[in-house]
């Protein structure tokens, strides 16, 4: 493989007349953890839509494992490892946990090539076999026939995550992974996504606003502020960095 796992390459997004990334340039390496931080509005979900797929860059490149990604849709990232995270909306509300891991699972099988199409009357005992697993693994047995529209919160970003992983991605695509959660399920989330990661070889993509799990999840720091790119490095380099204090961690009582 040459260069960077992943990379975004002078990344400009306009919204109309609105500047919102400016000449944005990171890279991911294989088995890194890169927590994109910065102040509200400062272009962080942007940037991940960017690299997800979901938006097109006004200009500058995507490159993944040498190849440029930039023009290819969501679901053709996703075909090639990464996952991004499935978001509330995208849970079908009143399908159980059981059968929105299935549909998951499914939709990976169909671009492996191992069915001819994505939707079935229903599923396989192999794929509700490994669905069932997910939930084990992740803590939602007992919700397995629960449908998602009666979820807690902190358990259907779960339920996302489960989502997530059955499409075996390569790198994990985490938007605000415990947005709204309680402290206990923070925890819990943080301790989940770590290990997970973990044993799977994964590398994840995070945007958070929590400075605890900022430092606990990330290996690599990215801080974006007004759409620029103000610094990109370890997180004591981050810490470190007076500009840094200056805009973002200056302000909080983690830093
Ligand atoms: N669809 C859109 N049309 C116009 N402006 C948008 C759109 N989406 C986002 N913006 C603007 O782009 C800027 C960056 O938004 P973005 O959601 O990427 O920031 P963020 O860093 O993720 O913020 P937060 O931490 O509050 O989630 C904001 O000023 C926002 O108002």
């Amino acid at each position: 493989m040459t260069g960077p796992f992943l990379s975004a390459e002078r990344i400009h997004l306009d919204y109309g007349q609105i500047k919102v990334l400016k000449d944005v340039s990171l890279t991911l390496e294989e088995g890194e953890r890169h927590v994109i931080i910065g102040p509200n509005g400062a272009g962080k979900t942007t940037l991940f839509k960017v690299l997800s797929g979901e938006l097109r860059p006004t200009a500058g490149r995507i490159v993944m494992e040498g190849d440029d990604i930039s023009r290819t849709a969501g679901y053709q990232r996703v075909r090639r490892g990464v996952g991004r995270s499935f978001q509330v909306a995208r849970v079908f509300h009143e399908m159980t946990a059981l059968d929105n891991v299935a549909v998951a699972v499914e939709a990976r099988q169909s671009f492996e090539g191992r069915k001819p199409g994505f939707w079935r009357i229903s599923a396989t005992p192999e794929v509700i076999g490994e669905a069932t697993r997910m939930l084990d693994e992740l803590g939602l047995a007992n919700l397995r026939d629960t449908p998602a529209s009666a979820i807690s919160h902190g358990d259907r970003k779960r339920l996302e995550l489960a989502m997530s992983l059955a499409l075996r991605p390569r790198i994990l695509m985490l938007d605000e992974p415990t947005a709204g959660m309680s402290p206990t399920d923070r925890t819990a989330a943080v301790k989940l996504i770590d290990r997970i990661i973990r044993e799977n070889g994964i590398s994840l993509i995070l945007t958070e606003h929590d400075m605890g799990v900022v430092f606990q999840l990330g290996t690599r720091l990215s801080v974006l502020n007004y759409g620029e790119l103000v610094v990109s490095g370890t997180p004591e380099e981050v810490r470190r960095n007076p500009m840094v204090r200056e805009i973002y961690l200056g302000r909080n009582a983690h830093a």
